[in-house]
């Protein structure tokens, strides 16, 4: 089966692209072995996009998380999903449907944007420790569970011992969550680190996570209302921006996406 490995801000996935109907398999446990990092291809998740209407254009996108569980939402799988049908097919607008939610996309010269659904905002979920304080997490629905904590140093924070803990927290329990750590760089300008569920690890960058950091910032009177820079570990940053026609519950998330090789795969 031919693949290509495709990276969103350096959130890396396997993207297999308008499979054929021979093509069925046990798209989880296919997931875990083609994300294997020693074993596999190596990625963060499996994306499967597939064209199902030319008018409008709208792909049906699966994600699967490197553990095999499905992602509900996953802003840079849906911006590497909609890159590759501008490459293929030259859509540069479109829809995609993740998970039974219809989002936007743009594709444009340097960036591609995709529309995120913002949902339910709880300050305080729950609390932890972090290098010795007591440290509250607020929680945002981005179309997958986030909390995010507002720290004075993201790089102080041991990213993947904290957000193990974090992730498995009785108050997310039993789905658990995503976990963001963010610094405020300005009134336009978060720094992010992210933990992520189902990768079980830190991820260079996360669309529908950068969303959550921005949406609880702004809760927060940290950032403006307006477009928001996103910095993240990949050095690839993520921009935010309010939905122009919805602009409390749905955001565009853009920034740059990345093929770096195809391949075939038995
Ligand atoms: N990296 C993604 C989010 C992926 C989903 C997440 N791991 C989950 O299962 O909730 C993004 O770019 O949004």
């Amino acid at each position: 089966m031919r693949f290509r490995k495709i990276h969103g801000a350096g959130n890396d996935f396997v993207l297999l692209t308008d499979l054929g109907p021979a093509d069925k398999r046990e798209w989880p446990k296919e997931a875990e072995r083609l994300c294997a990092r020693r074993t596999g291809i190596g990625a963060d998740g499996l994306v499967i996009s597939s064209r199902v209407s030319d008018e409008p254009t709208v792909l049906e996108v699966d994600c699967f998380n490197a553990d095999g569980s499905v992602a509900t939402m996953c802003g840079n799988a849906l911006r590497c999903a909609a890159w590759a049908a501008q490459c293929d097919q030259g859509f540069r607008t479109m829809q995609l449907r993740m998970a039974g939610v219809l989002h936007e996309a743009t594709v444009d010269t340097n960036s591609v944007w995709v529309t995120a659904e913002v949902g339910a905002i709880e300050p305080r979920v729950l609390q932890t420790i972090i290098n010795g304080r007591p440290t509250w997490f607020d929680s945002a629905h981005t179309g997958t569970e986030h909390v995010v904590a507002v720290v004075d140093d993201v790089d102080a924070i041991h990213a993947e011992v904290v957000g193990r803990v974090v992730r498995h927290h009785k108050n997310v329990a039993p789905i658990g969550t995503n976990v963001n750590f963010v610094q405020r760089l300005g009134r336009q300008a978060l720094k992010i680190r992210t933990y992520e569920r189902g990768v079980e690890a830190e991820t260079l960058s996360c669309g529908s996570g950068a969303v959550a950091a921005v949406v609880v910032a702004t809760m927060r009177g940290l950032v403006a209302k307006r477009e928001v820079t996103v910095h993240n570990r990949a050095g690839e940053p993520l921009t935010v921006r309010p939905h122009h026609d919805r602009p409390e519950r749905a955001a565009w998330v853009g920034g740059p996406v990345t093929q770096t090789f195809e391949g075939v795969y038995a």
